[in-house]
């Protein structure tokens, strides 16, 4: 499953380049909401989300880096997110906010930054439906992805299997394209988030089908 992430997309025309990337093929977009406290940059917001709920039917997968995501969870669900992702590092009560999402009906993912361990994993696997396994360190889009995160998620793929949680969908999100993509599949990762490999692009249809055809061949 290819992901685009819209925070590499042209703002200017943000429907149009959703409209773009689902007509090549991807039911699932990526939506990176940033608060400036938790990382740096600062993005969009539930209006956005709303926004695309009511234009279009596709997975609409919200990526919180944001500091105490709990006091935001509920505009995300009002504004029609289909998976919401909240950070480790974000809260000390992640295994709250993950429990608030799964109760409003969402689907919940546990995000996880570079340096951050599996330690936690164990206590929340039953209320997770994805594991997002951080490739870079969240806040930027166009950076390389980091090597060592390749064992974390094969790591994260097996604990699952012993946690009898193999469901759990894991999740990779910088630095993906065709170079990177069939290590990532191979480490265990399934669903692939990517911006600038698709966004950069002039023909989306073109980069898509190059990251489809690199997953195919694996590393
Ligand atoms: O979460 C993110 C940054 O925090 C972005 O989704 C991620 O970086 C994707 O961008 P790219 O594919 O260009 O690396």
């Amino acid at each position: 499953m290819i992901a685009p992430s819209i925070l590499a997309a042209d703002f200017g025309k943000f429907a149009a380049e959703v409209e773009d990337v689902i007509n090549a093929g991807c039911d699932w977009i990526h939506i990176d909401v940033m608060d400036g406290q938790f990382v740096p940059n600062i993005t969009m917001g539930p209006q956005v989300v709303e926004a695309l709920r009511s234009r279009f039917h596709c997975t609409l997968d919200v990526h919180l880096m944001v500091q105490k995501p709990q006091q935001v969870i509920p505009d995300f669900v009002q504004a029609g997110a289909d998976v919401i992702t909240i950070h480790q590092e974000a809260t000390p009560h992640v295994h709250r906010g993950l429990e608030m999402i799964l109760q409003s009906g969402v689907k919940a993912g546990y995000a996880l930054n570079p340096a951050t361990g599996l330690d936690g994993l164990a206590y929340v696997a039953d209320i997770i439906d994805v594991l997002l396994i951080m490739t870079v360190n969240p806040g930027f889009g166009g950076q390389k992805l980091i090597p060592a995160t390749l064992d974390k998620i094969r790591a994260a793929r097996q604990r699952l299997v012993d946690l009898n949680r193999k469901q759990v969908r894991i999740e990779v999100d910088g630095g993906i394209n065709a170079e990177t993509i069939g290590a990532v599949k191979d480490a265990g990762a399934e669903i692939f988030v990517a911006g600038s490999a698709i966004f950069a692009e002039v023909d989306r249809k073109k980069a898509i089908g190059a990251l489809t055809t690199a997953l195919a061949a694996g590393k």
